[in-house]
């Protein structure tokens, strides 16, 4: 008998400041979107992340995350963590789309040094319940999932890309190239809206 159950499409979430987005956040999720054979991966900016100071406005990280992700006809961003009032929780991003998506399976893309702090995320325990966490490894940052449920998280080993947004900040802001570390259309996002200039 031929099984006629409609497959579950597969949906990657890769939750990020992106501040601003880079090759490395790219790269994982192009990487974890082959390995785990997903539809598709959203980008989710955050609105107010709120372990990190002085971040770029949202509609810039937006923006520049829409420019970056455009080629990817897999790729796409959401703005439910912008367009939420209040402090960003992982488990309100999972919570909207799933409503958004409730025939979908969703997996939540974190690089090592993110992995490392889930256990203390809000409300942590039911975080698994509504995604499968992909774990990736990252130049720099041991990668280590002790005290999470080992069912729900999964390693991946992805091509070293040892780029991170502060960096990329600190080499517009002392007048040293981003060229091939973000996007183009990023390099030109920030050049035609003078971010990242000054440090304070
Ligand atoms: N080079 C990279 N390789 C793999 N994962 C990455 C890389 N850079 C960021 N990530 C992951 O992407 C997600 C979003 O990262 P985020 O937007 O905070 O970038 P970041 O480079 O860590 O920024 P910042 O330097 O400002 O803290 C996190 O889960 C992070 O671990
Ligand atoms: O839910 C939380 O308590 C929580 C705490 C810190 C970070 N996160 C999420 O982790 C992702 C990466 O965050 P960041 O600040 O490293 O760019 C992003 O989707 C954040 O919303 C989530």
């Amino acid at each position: 008998m031929v099984d006629s159950t409609p497959l579950r499409p597969r949906i990657g979430v890769m939750g990020g400041t992106f501040d601003p987005i880079h090759n490395g956040h790219l790269s994982a999720a192009s990487e974890v979107r082959q390995h785990f054979n997903l539809d598709e991966v959203v980008f989710v900016p955050t609105g107010v992340p709120y372990q990190k100071t002085g971040v770029t406005a949202s509609e810039h990280r937006y923006l520049m995350t829409v420019i970056a992700t455009a080629s990817n006809p897999s790729f796409t961003v959401s703005r439910v963590d912008i367009d939420r009032i209040g402090p960003t929780y992982t488990i309100d991003t999972l919570r909207d789309l799933r409503a958004e998506r409730p025939d979908a399976d969703l997996f939540f893309i974190s690089g090592a040094d993110a992995v490392a702090q889930i256990i203390d995320w809000k409300d942590a325990v039911e975080l698994f319940e509504l995604a499968h966490f992909v774990a990736v490894t990252r130049p720099g940052h041991p990668l280590s999932v002790s005290g999470l449920p080992e069912q729900d998280v999964s390693l991946l080993e992805v091509p070293a890309l040892a780029i991170s947004s502060t960096d990329c900040r600190s080499r517009v802001n002392r007048g040293f190239p981003v060229w091939y570390l973000v996007p183009d259309g990023v390099v030109q996002y920030i050049s035609k809206h003078h971010l990242y200039r000054s440090t304070t």
